[in-house]
């Protein structure tokens, strides 16, 4: 439409990392990334083990920073945010999900659900974590806690846990990667509907080819640096 344009929700301007400080013990994970993803893309990040796609997705969001190169994200260049104010910001812009599910164990299900809600003095939508619940096939373990469940009902909590507070973008480590294939289309339908119905832009990491091919854009990323295709 005219006058209007398509705003990118993330540029990586040479993003670098190199883990280890000895010389003989470094290791070069990325080797200039330039990223530019638009708002409410779905974009898959793919590549060998060991490529950089974690890393990439860390800097990304915010949990450990570049060696050399910038993040913008949402407006906001991460490297100029202090400690407090990186925490905020993720808070109330980034929804995560990792391979590790980072549930607080003595937490019930529904209270490490919401607990990105509480921590943001929020109200919890119950309609929507409803949708959520039932969706998830989560409904009837609200008051379980994550060492009574199974490691694919784990990584559900998880997903609910990262839409819950309809973050503007949504991180995803391999998020189905120990899901069953029907548990697997549910949470892709769900990821999906979510990325739609709130223009939430996801971004994915998945060695699944099928789950690939449903992206917007695929993004290759060989050797630390992503493949212009
Ligand atoms: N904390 C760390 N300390 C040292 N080296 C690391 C660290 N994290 C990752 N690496 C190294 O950086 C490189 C990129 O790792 P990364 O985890 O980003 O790859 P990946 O593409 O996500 O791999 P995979 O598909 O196996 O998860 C690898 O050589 C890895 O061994």
């Amino acid at each position: 439409m005219k006058g209007c344009y398509e705003v990118a929700i993330l540029e990586t301007r040479q993003l670098k990392k190199v883990y280890g400080s000895a010389a003989a013990s470094q290791t070069k994970a990325l080797d200039g990334v330039d990223l530019s993803v638009e708002s409410g893309e779905f974009v898959a990040i793919v590549g060998t083990s060991g490529s950089g796609k974690s890393t990439l997705l860390n800097l990304i969001g915010g949990l450990d920073s570049p060696t050399e190169g910038t993040v913008v994200l949402n407006g906001c260049e991460l490297s100029q945010l202090n400690d407090d104010q990186l925490t905020l910001f993720r808070r109330s812009n980034i929804g995560f999900i990792f391979q590790n599910y980072n549930l607080i164990p003595n937490l019930n299900v529904y209270e490490n659900i919401i607990l990105p809600v509480e921590l943001d003095n929020k109200k919890v939508d119950q309609a929507y974590l409803h949708s959520i619940l039932v969706m998830l096939d989560l409904d009837d373990k609200q008051t379980k806690y994550p060492n009574q469940l199974s490691g694919g009902q784990q990584q559900r909590i998880a997903i609910a846990r990262a839409l819950i507070t309809k973050p503007a973008v949504i991180l995803a480590d391999e998020p189905t990667g120990n899901l069953d294939s029907k548990t697997s289309k549910a949470v892709m339908e769900l990821l999906r509907m979510s990325n739609t119905r709130f223009n939430q832009t996801l971004i994915m990491i998945t060695h699944n080819s099928d789950i690939a091919g449903m992206a917007d854009r695929i993004v290759h990323i060989e050797d630390g640096r992503n493949k212009v295709s």
